[in-house]
């Protein structure tokens, strides 16, 4: 009822215990406050809050024009809403490394697991997209440096991505990666990794676990949760499916409703109005007034 009851600091050491454990961790992408529910009652480990889907879901590109205010405000509404982790996608972290430290205190005040930083400039682009660019070693690691003093909470995992596997290829990507690691990163996003050999050389020659972006349509194909296992990642990322998939259905009865002059065709794959007040558990508000709850008529329960 009302928000999740596990606190920030419980839910960071739940991330950390699902990245140290044998088991890879599976993070689906939370498009929605609500999307996290279907994500929790399915046992994930953990909810992906990805820039990319935050931008789309303002008409915008993915390109680094959201703030952080935008961000980490909506980043909150989604991490109240669950008991798992959230680890959020903090872009560039919002501008210079003193930046990058506010941005971290905010994201912790928001109630977020963790976060990652790239190393890409503004204008930023998917990265799984060509022509991108990437800062220099030096930037790259005063950022991590950055955000690593800026917590206050070490339990708060920072993450450090690279992009410039798609510039300057795998050595250059392993290279930057053990820099990051150094500078105190607690984990690596290796950003389109070409194949599993390089998840798996990656894995290997780092200390600290590694993340797999599993996003469709992008230079990575889609391995298999046993796959990156055996290849030595801890956790999957699935950003933007839920998006893509609820748009595809969005689109289909939107189509049916112009075309059909009824939504009748899809209603057998929308969600029932039942199980919609089951997920945000609406009959446990009668604690506060019996009369919240009181419309069902006894032996004709609601679709
Ligand atoms: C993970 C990502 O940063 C995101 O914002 O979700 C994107 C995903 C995508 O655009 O498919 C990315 O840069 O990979
Ligand atoms: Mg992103």
């Amino acid at each position: 009822m009302l928000y999740s009851n596990v606190t920030a600091e419980e839910k960071r050491v739940a991330f950390r215990e699902a990245l140290a454990a044998d088991e890879v961790a599976q993070f689906p992408g939370a498009f929605t406050p609500l999307s996290t529910k279907l994500i929790q009652e399915q046992g994930f480990e953990g909810v992906y809050i990805s820039g990319g889907v935050l931008a789309n879901e303002l008409g915008l590109p993915d390109i680094g024009l959201t703030t952080l205010t935008e961000v980490a405000t909506r980043a909150g509404q989604i991490a109240r809403t669950t008991d798992l982790p959230c680890l959020v996608d903090a872009d560039t972290g919002f501008g210079e490394p003193m930046n990058v430290a506010r941005t971290i205190q905010e994201l912790e005040n928001a109630g977020l697991a963790g976060c990652h930083i790239e190393d890409q400039f503004n204008p930023k682009r998917c990265g799984h997209l060509d022509g991108k660019n990437v800062v220099d070693e030096e930037t790259a690691v005063k950022r991590i440096r950055a955000a690593v003093e800026a917590r206050r909470d070490s339990n708060f995992v920072i993450m450090a991505r690279t992009d410039i596997r798609g510039v300057d290829g795998f050595d250059a990507a392993l290279e930057r990666a053990q820099k990051l690691a150094d500078a105190g990163a607690d984990a690596i996003f290796p950003e389109a990794m070409a194949d599993l050999a390089e998840f798996e050389a990656m894995a290997s020659n780092l200390d600290v676990p590694v993340l797999a972006n599993m996003t469709e349509f992008g230079k990575s194909q889609l391995f298999t949760k046993q796959q990156l296992q055996d290849a030595g990642v801890s956790m999957i990322i699935y950003p933007v499916t839920l998006q893509r998939q609820a748009m595809g259905a969005i689109e289909r009865v939107l189509s049916a409703i112009r075309t059909q002059g009824t939504q009748e065709s899809e209603v057998d794959n929308m969600l029932t109005r039942a199980r919609l007040y089951e997920l945000v558990d609406y009959n446990a508000y009668n604690q506060f007034d019996t009369g919240v709850f009181n419309f069902e008529v006894p032996g004709k329960p609601l679709a």
